[in-house]
């Protein structure tokens, strides 16, 4: 078991300047629900967003882009194709670019083969909820479709042997979020419960995680940073109005990040 040590507010904050400053261009292949939101979500944090799906286009626009996002939330046979062209290629180039394995388990047979054959090409960071990382790692999990009924810990150690196996960075997100490469793992506590109410924080938390690794040559503390700037937003985000205003308020703090507050 790898060791857990709590992220330091102070050591994220430089990897949030650094988005801010290098504003990368993240190529987003990810679901229908949340392509909006999403894109919204970088806006906010300084980063630029761009969501090319077709098979035509995303092996070049792969090289253009700094980093690649690939969501499988309502994946078919037209999006996994270009799913797996643009991973081949980020492999092939040694690009930076993160797996977001929405419902895998369950029922879902196609969805978990295709996160199977994502794997194997070697994404960076592999963020999941807790159902999602214990799913992909072969173990029971009770998911409800996107959603988790799991605890983050009870997944610590799918995540650490996925990390291992796959030479990459698992993020789980949830009440705490963890954020292993097998060896190090990073602990975030916070956050608020109003961030599973609004649909889409997990897969553009993923975007960010894609915008924070293509500013950095350290992707576990990119990525726990990343982690850590959603809790905190969603920690500071208007809960008085109900949850429409809850969402806009979220894109209101990760937009203020740096400026009124860290
Ligand atoms: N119980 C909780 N308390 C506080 N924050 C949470 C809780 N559950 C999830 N979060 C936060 O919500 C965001 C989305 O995570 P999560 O809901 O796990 O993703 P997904 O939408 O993929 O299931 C993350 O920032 C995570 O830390
Ligand atoms: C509801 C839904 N159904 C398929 S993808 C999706 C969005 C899930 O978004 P998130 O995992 O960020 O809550
Ligand atoms: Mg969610």
């Amino acid at each position: 078991m790898s060791v857990v040590k709590p992220l330091q507010a102070a050591q994220a904050i430089p990897f949030i300047k650094r988005v801010k400053d290098q504003c990368p261009l993240v190529h987003c292949i990810t679901n229908d629900v949340v392509q909006n939101f999403t894109a919204n979500v970088l806006l906010a944090i300084g980063a630029s967003p761009a969501m090319v799906i077709a098979e035509q286009e995303v092996t070049a626009f792969v090289n253009v882009a700094n980093s690649l996002l690939v969501n499988i939330g309502t994946i078919n046979n037209n999006t996994a194709k270009s799913m797996l062209l643009a991973a081949t290629e980020t492999q092939k180039n040694q690009l930076p670019w993160v797996l977001d394995p929405v419902a895998v388990g369950s029922a879902l047979i196609y969805r978990s083969e295709i996160a199977h054959q994502l794997l194997l090409l070697k994404p960076t960071v592999v963020r999941g909820n807790a159902s999602e990382i214990l799913a992909l790692g072969g173990q029971n999990s009770s998911s409800k479709g996107p959603d988790s009924q799991d605890s983050t810990e009870s997944a610590l150690n799918a995540a650490n042997l996925l990390a291992q196996k796959y030479q990459t960075i698992i993020a789980i997100t949830g009440d705490v979020d963890y954020v292993t490469d097998g060896h190090n793992t990073y602990s975030i506590a916070g956050g608020d419960i109003n961030l599973t109410k609004v649909t889409g924080t997990g897969c553009s938390l993923s975007a960010m995680v894609a915008a924070f690794i293509a500013v950095s040559t350290d992707a576990l503390l990119a990525t726990a940073s990343a982690c850590y700037m959603m809790k905190r937003a969603g920690e500071l985000a208007n809960k008085q109005q109900g949850l429409g205003t809850y969402a806009v308020s979220l894109l209101d703090q990760l937009s203020l990040f740096g400026d009124s507050h860290q």
